[in-house]
């Protein structure tokens, strides 16, 4: 099963790999042509209702594959307004071909006796719709829908959502559904034939985090509690700078505000670095349990905790980690020494825990040298924690028990100290911005190695941590092909 939102990320992702949206589609028409094919008798009058997206233009390539039958394509709406260039460059071949093709703009000129066809391929609208149908379509599919005509739907029903199987006023009510790469949540509950086709995209596009996911950032803006999120970093202690890069590369991810809870010596010196962090430092030189009620008190207030950079494996400072863990229940991310926490803790917080290969042993799980194997591992551990793991690796492994993604970007040169500061500060402002652990781990890893390598463009192996959150902005666009 697989939601739209997830689709499109994974087509995009299909693309960044080399397998255009302009291949699938011609895998997709072709798929809807064979299942055409298997229910229409020779001679048969095939009409194809074509909507101006992209499940329309699926539609227009079917066209060229029934070539046997009695086929018209029929497009709803003129052909300047087709919304993407690869349906208008499909329909544009139907024409140029001349194949019967025409186009109606309102739903007064839709009469379907005068086509008379002996099966219909509705491929109105896909994915793409919102809402209750609008016109020409809503008329076009009452008038199906009333005819004794069977229906082969492309892709989902027009008017149905395939993530819910609801329809928010008419919809088409179809007998066959043809449906692409996986199936879609909402097609169970419809009375109609599904088949999945494959449509060529590789396995890749899934399991390796890609442009595509950063289609997870900036949707259903209005669906989210702050803005833009709020990130609490608790570190330092006997290190400095590890809380700082953490807390930078929150920012740079796109973090509306980011505190840092920090021993006060350290936050001295945090403070020197610039204007841009909230620093507030709590006394002595370490974290202790002492300051467990004021930190739940502060992160109380926020998206995500970061918990980890530079706070050093004190035991006090473990006890600390360890009780603050068993009263939040927020979202976190947990890095470095207190990882060790965490498989004894007993914590309603969601955690995403970011070890290196070491810290997931002393965790009590195993790794191996082949990623794939590695993957198989590191889910059945996420699985038994209960919690999102990030491994981070040459390849990074993020799996939260049931789904596993890997991330493939960053060199050699970010073995360096520090950079896995960076990303669990990265991980705790995507964490705050993205519903889903895993999206926003996935997406954190990804984005950091992509920054890495834009640094050891410049600096080679020579690269330091330091260099990375100023580039984090840019690994979070997507440049197109
Ligand atoms: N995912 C893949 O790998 C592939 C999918 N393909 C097919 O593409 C469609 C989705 O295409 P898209 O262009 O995004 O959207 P639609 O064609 O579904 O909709 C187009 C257009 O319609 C307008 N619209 C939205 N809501 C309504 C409404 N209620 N009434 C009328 N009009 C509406 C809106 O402007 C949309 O932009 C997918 O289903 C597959 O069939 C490709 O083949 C490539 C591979
Ligand atoms: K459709």
């Amino acid at each position: 099963m697989i939601s739209s939102e997830r689709m499109a990320m994974v087509d995009r992702n299909a693309a960044a790999l080399g397998v255009s949206t302009e291949q699938l589609m011609e895998s997709s028409g072709n798929a809807v042509a064979r299942a055409v094919g298997e229910r229409a008798a020779p001679d048969d009058r095939v009409l194809l209702v074509c909507g101006r997206g992209n499940n329309g233009g699926d539609a227009m390539v079917t066209a060229r594959f029934l070539d046997e039958f009695e086929t018209e394509a029929l497009l709803l709406g003129r052909p300047e307004t087709i919304r993407t260039d690869i349906a208008r460059e499909n329909w544009d071949a139907l024409v140029e071909s001349d194949l019967p093709a025409r186009t109606i703009t309102d739903s007064r000129e839709f009469d379907l006796d005068e086509y008379g066809p002996d099966l219909v391929v509705d491929a109105m609208l896909g994915t793409g719709v919102t809402g209750a149908l609008r016109e020409p379509e809503a008329t076009v599919a009452r008038r199906l829908n009333a005819a004794d005509v069977p229906i082969v739907s492309v892709d989902v029903p027009s008017g149905v959502d395939a993530d819910t199987g609801e329809a928010a006023g008419t919809a088409v009510d179809a007998d066959a559904v043809v449906t692409f790469h996986d199936d879609k949540p909402g097609l169970a509950s419809l009375d109609c034939d599904v088949t999945v086709a494959d449509i060529g995209i590789p396995d890749a596009a899934e399991t390796f985090v890609g442009p595509g996911d950063l289609l997870a950032l900036g949707r259903d803006a209005d669906s989210h509690k702050g803005d833009n999120g709020e990130v609490l970093v608790v570190g330092g202690g006997p290190y400095t700078g590890a809380p700082a890069l953490a807390a930078r590369a929150a920012l740079r991810a796109g973090a509306d505000l980011v505190r840092v809870a920090c021993p006060v010596p350290v936050a001295r010196e945090i403070q020197g670095y610039g204007p841009d962090l909230i620093v507030r430092g709590f006394d002595g030189d370490r974290l202790a349990p002492r300051h467990v009620a004021d930190l739940l008190d502060r992160a109380a207030d926020q998206d995500t905790a970061v918990f980890g950079p530079g706070l050093g494996s004190d035991d006090a400072t473990l006890e600390a980690v360890a009780e603050f863990l068993a009263g939040y229940d927020g979202r976190a991310v947990v890095d470095a020494d207190a990882l060790q926490v965490v498989p004894e803790v007993d914590t309603e917080a969601e955690l995403i825990c970011t070890p290196h290969q070491g810290e997931l042993r002393t965790m009590g799980g195993e790794t191996a040298r082949d990623w794939r194997e590695r993957a198989d591992l590191v889910r059945e551990f996420a699985g038994e924690l209960g919690h999102t793991l990030l491994v981070k690796g040459r390849h990074d492994v993020i799996s939260d028990g049931a789904e596993t993604r890997v991330g493939r970007t960053g060199n050699p040169g970010m073995t360096v100290g520090g950079t896995g500061d960076v990303l669990a500060g990265v991980t705790g402002a995507l964490a705050a911005q993205v519903d889903s652990s895993l999206q926003a781990a996935a997406l954190a890893a990804w984005a950091n190695g992509r920054a890495g390598d834009a640094a050891a463009d410049e600096f080679g192996d020579g690269l330091a941590a330091s260099d990375l959150p100023d580039r984090i902005p840019q690994a979070l666009r997507d440049e197109g092909e």
